[in-house]
């Protein structure tokens, strides 16, 4: 089965007036992605509630049906059955989802015979480095070319011996998620060290840790970047998938920029998702934000939509569609922190810089970010070089500019498949 993405260009819609809509939103990548490598390491069943499906969420099980798990979807849910064992020979696609790129190659290692790992033409340029690196430190036999990225093959032994490595985990926060997830299989567990500049993404590791305990799993995370994880059974269980925080950026920023109101329901009062600094960061651009029952409203302020001056290190992956925003808004924004954005579905800090240039914007690129002033912008066709966060930068911006022309829309299914109808209903609300 092929989960490639193609796509037509797409007219993003202008707001014809204020938005006031209900928004809900599938469940989140970052979750269902984990909550999958849990399951099929498990000891027993186990049930992912209301995951997201989308490309990535799919390329992750489909790697898991490779390797011997059983997943099935009923209506609402996936089940995963571990199986008797791991096993090869495989064959894995990770397209470009760093998730799966980065959470399969530990268990691929515990597999018994050969998995081979490719993907799209950009997933070989994301960084894999360091955790092919710790992997072999922790006994996985893993013939690369010597390329230290993608494509490789993990002659998977039926175990791993695991026991400390370490590595340099600033390109990625995945690097480490990716070890710690299957750590409970190593026989020796795992200790994991980070050295090197700041790891990003910390409300991600956060999520690996607090899922991994949820699973049953002994995890020291007291000292800062050192990771332990003791050998032990995971229990099967009962998944709860929050709504994709992260992918409310693009429904609650058009509020902002319409002077509307958008709610998110089922908004989780606490969480390790990234998503929900978009609280803050939203109020800190003019807007009312309230968190209540029915979940998370944002309305536009009559203050309009201001620039905003932010370390977004912790919350990387919210940065398109702020950039978006922060070209729309009345005074300038300066975004830092985010230098391993170059690493990601494609280089996000040099997209950025072209595609809202080349609609008139005036984009900087910063050794670790960007600098935005807002300038009246036109028309055009916005490139989204295979990155669902473009096309939904490419939406927000065409809100208030006539005549944007998102490229290869198609490619949004990596975690929101049907976001034009989505987008679609939401705007129908503004008259
Ligand atoms: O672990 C995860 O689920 C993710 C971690 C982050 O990766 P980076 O640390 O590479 O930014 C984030 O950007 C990505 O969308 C999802
Ligand atoms: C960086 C992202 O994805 P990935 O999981 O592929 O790293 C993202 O979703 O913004």
């Amino acid at each position: 089965m092929s989960l490639s993405q193609s796509g037509h260009d797409w007219a993003a819609p202008v707001a014809r007036g204020p938005v006031d809509a209900v928004v809900p939103l599938p469940g989140s990548k970052s979750m269902t992605n984990r909550a999958l490598i849990l399951a099929a390491t498990a000891a027993g069943s186990s049930r992912v509630g209301r995951p997201l499906a989308s490309r990535d969420t799919r390329l992750m099980a489909h790697a898991l049906r490779a390797l011997g798990a059983d997943v099935s979807e009923d209506e609402r849910d996936w089940l995963v059955d571990p199986g008797e064992r791991l096993r090869g020979p495989a064959e894995i696609d990770v397209g470009l989802a760093g998730t799966v790129m980065r959470f399969l190659p530990p268990v691929a290692a515990l597999a018994d015979g050969d998995v081979a790992i490719d993907g799209d033409p950009h997933a070989r340029r994301r960084p894999m480095g360091p955790i092919i690196g710790a992997l072999r430190a922790l006994g996985a036999d893993i013939d690369d070319g010597g390329r230290g990225a993608l494509p490789f093959t993990v002659r998977g032994r039926g175990g791993l011996r695991g026991g400390t490595v370490t590595l340099d985990a600033s390109a990625s926060s995945q690097l480490i998620s990716g070890l710690l997830l299957s750590a409970p299989r190593f026989e020796r567990g795992v200790e994991v060290r980070h050295e090197g500049p700041p790891v990003p993404s910390a409300p991600h590791l956060a999520m690996t840790v607090a899922m991994l305990r949820e699973a049953g799993a002994d995890v020291d995370d007291s000292e800062p970047d050192v990771w332990r994880v003791a050998p032990g059974e995971l229990k099967g269980r009962d998944w709860h998938i929050e709504p994709d925080l992260s992918n409310a950026a693009q429904f609650l920023g058009a509020a902002l920029v319409t002077g509307g109101r958008v709610t998110v329901p089922d908004w989780p009062a606490e969480t390790t998702q990234p998503g929900d600094a978009l609280r803050g960061l939203l109020a800190a651009m003019g807007a009312e934000v309230s968190l209540g029952a029915d979940g998370l409203t944002v309305r536009g302020g009559s203050g309009g939509l201001r620039g905003l001056t932010a370390d977004l290190r912790d919350v990387g992956e919210l940065t398109p569609v702020l950039a978006a925003l922060a070209a729309l808004a009345e005074g300038p924004s300066r975004l830092t922190g985010i230098a391993h954005l170059r690493g990601h579905e494609t280089d996000r800090l040099a997209a950025l810089v072209a595609e809202i240039n080349g609609l008139g914007g005036d984009v900087r690129e910063l050794p670790d970010g960007l600098e935005i002033d807002p300038r009246p912008l036109h028309g055009g066709v916005f490139h989204t070089y295979d990155d669902h966060r473009m096309v939904m930068a490419g939406a927000v911006l065409g809100l208030a500019v006539p005549d944007v022309r998102v490229e290869n829309v198609g490619t949004v299914g990596k975690t929101l498949p049907d976001f034009t109808e989505r987008w679609g209903a939401m705007l129908a609300t503004a008259g």
